[in-house]
């Protein structure tokens, strides 16, 4: 498994965000679904090193946490929910710079090669200012995997983006987990039913469901993913 939560706890101040929750991921797509503020973004943040537990721990692909954190960055590529990007860049520049972050030995290849993949390319001479939600969101995807790492943690990539380019994200986003581990959270029931292959619901900061999405529904009664999470997250 490329990842694996023991016990993860964070505590901001008297807010209990996540509360000692464990699971475990590996190739594939894992749903990483709740409510607003159940504690998705803020276990993203701990498994990318962005801020520290306050109590567990928890492995990517084999690095701890806490002790690695340099080797997990590596190991891990992320697309925070706010898609923080240098706006005065042009797409290729702010690739080039990220590729720099790496050390990557041959960028120029690489960055054609993530621009191909994430569909980039009509826009790739734009300054990011210039491009749309979309593309904006595919730049944000195209340098959390120009480092090629084996696991991808995307935190809600395709919100507020037109039918279009959710497919193209979808899809994208599908073939990565041929090869890769990806958490994807998201609140779009029925993305999770096109591209996910486990599902993990957290409510309240602990976890309600941990399962194959199959299981999940033959537990259910056959109900929707919509109706099963809306059962599990009002109780
Ligand atoms: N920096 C912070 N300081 C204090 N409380 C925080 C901080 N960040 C998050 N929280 C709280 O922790 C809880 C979990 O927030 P988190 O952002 O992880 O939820 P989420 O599941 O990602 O929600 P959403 O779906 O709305 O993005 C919320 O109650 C939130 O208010």
């Amino acid at each position: 498994m490329s990842i694996k939560v023991a016990a993860l706890t964070k505590v901001y101040g008297q807010q209990i965000a996540v509360d000692n929750i464990s699971f475990e991921a590996g190739k594939g797509v894992l749903g990483f679904l709740g409510p607003n503020g159940a504690g998705k973004s803020t276990t993203m943040k701990m498994l990318t090193c962005f801020i520290p537990p306050t109590d567990g721990t928890a492995t990517v692909c084999g690095f701890d946490i806490g002790t690695h954190p340099l080797d997990v960055k590596r190991n891990i590529g992320y697309l925070p929910e706010s898609n923080p990007l240098y706006t005065d860049m042009y797409v290729k520049e702010a690739l080039a710079f990220v590729a720099g972050i790496h050390g990557l030995h041959q960028p120029a290849k690489r960055i054609a090669e993530v621009i191909e993949l994430t569909g980039l390319g009509p826009e790739q001479h734009k300054q990011i200012n210039e491009l749309s939600k979309g593309y904006r969101q595919r730049l944000g995807l195209a340098q959390a995997i120009l480092h090629d790492p084996q696991v991808l943690i995307l935190d809600e990539p395709t919100s507020g983006l037109d039918p279009n380019q959710l497919i193209g994200i979808r899809q994208l986003i599908t073939e990565l987990g041929k090869k890769k581990t990806v958490v994807l959270s998201t609140h779009i029931m029925q993305e999770v039913e096109a591209v996910c292959n486990n599902v993990v619901i957290i409510n309240k900061g602990n976890i309600v469901a941990n399962d194959t999405l199959g299981a999940l529904k033959q537990q259910n009664n056959n109900q929707s993913l919509e109706e099963i999470f809306i059962k599990l997250t009002n109780q």
